[in-house]
């Protein structure tokens, strides 16, 4: 089984687990007592911040990702860690944060999301979404965005960008090829993402985006997502897409603010 087959079949069952436990419930009492108004940072927009910042910087969604699959633990943090490195990716200069909130492959957590809600930056929910629950807790921990995966979804994406929208909640619609660029295309979404990791065999290639980018009209939002290490990845990137997706190379930096700041700069 592939590495993505494996994380959305594990992800499955633990949804149902989450469900019986009603997580939700305990995610609302956490809420509580941070005394976050997350009707008000509901209202922030990706695509706004990104289309807002590109006209001054490089638009870079920057992304608080403790382990993954490809590189194993790339940085141990705690609650209080998600807090600093939020507030460091904001004095950086990103126009958005995405967090991870898979548990098992990639160390995230919902609370990761919750701690770092209370900065007014458009927050990404990245996570492996097969069920409306996932849209549900998205909805509830005051994420601005979610992540949604052609290669996970198929066709059946479309219902889950209408109950997105339905949660008032944008959809980062994430393609590997030409086929899920057309199925993408053909639910009308707004924010498409292009992959450079092959999610089966996890290797990187920064030229996918310069293929496929072509294959998106000029009136979507575009992300190049994946292995973007440094400023020559990123101009290169940038020349094809609105905005990038980084996560691994900002996390592995010692001063994560002044990573941020560097690519950033236009
Ligand atoms: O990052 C992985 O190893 C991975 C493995 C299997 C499925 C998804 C995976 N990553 C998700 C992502 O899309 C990235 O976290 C995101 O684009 C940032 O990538 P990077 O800058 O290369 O960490």
């Amino acid at each position: 089984m592939d590495v993505l087959k494996k994380i959305v079949a594990d992800r499955k069952k633990m949804i149902e687990l989450e469900k019986r436990k009603n997580i939700i419930q305990d995610l609302r009492s956490f809420i509580e007592n941070k005394d976050i108004d997350i009707e008000k940072k509901k209202k922030l927009k990706l695509s706004k911040s990104i289309k807002k910042v590109k006209e001054i910087k490089n638009p870079i969604i920057t992304e608080i990702k403790p382990s993954s699959p490809s590189k194993g633990n790339i940085k141990k943090i705690n609650l209080k860690d998600v807090e600093n490195i939020a507030k460091e990716m904001i004095d950086g200069g990103c126009c958005g944060i995405s967090i991870l909130t898979e548990p098992k492959y990639f160390n995230g957590s919902y609370y990761n999301l919750i701690v770092a809600r209370k900065f007014d930056i458009p927050i990404l929910m990245k996570d492996f979404i097969v069920d409306f629950y996932q849209i549900d807790i998205a909805s509830e921990i005051g994420a601005n965005a979610i992540l949604l995966m052609v290669s996970v979804l198929g066709e059946d994406i479309g219902e889950f960008l209408d109950y997105a929208k339905e949660n008032d909640l944008e959809c980062l619609v994430e393609t590997h090829n030409e086929e899920e660029i057309d199925i993408a295309l053909d639910t009308g979404a707004k924010i498409i993402g292009i992959n450079n990791r092959d999610l089966k065999t996890l290797k990187i290639d920064l030229s996918t985006t310069e293929k496929l980018a072509p294959l998106i009209p000029n009136n979507k939002i575009k992300v190049g997502e994946s292995g973007i290490y440094n400023k020559e990845d990123l101009n290169y990137i940038l020349k094809f897409v609105d905005s990038a997706l980084i996560g691994s190379s900002i996390m592995e930096s010692e001063n994560i603010k002044e990573k941020v700041n560097e690519l950033a700069k236009k």
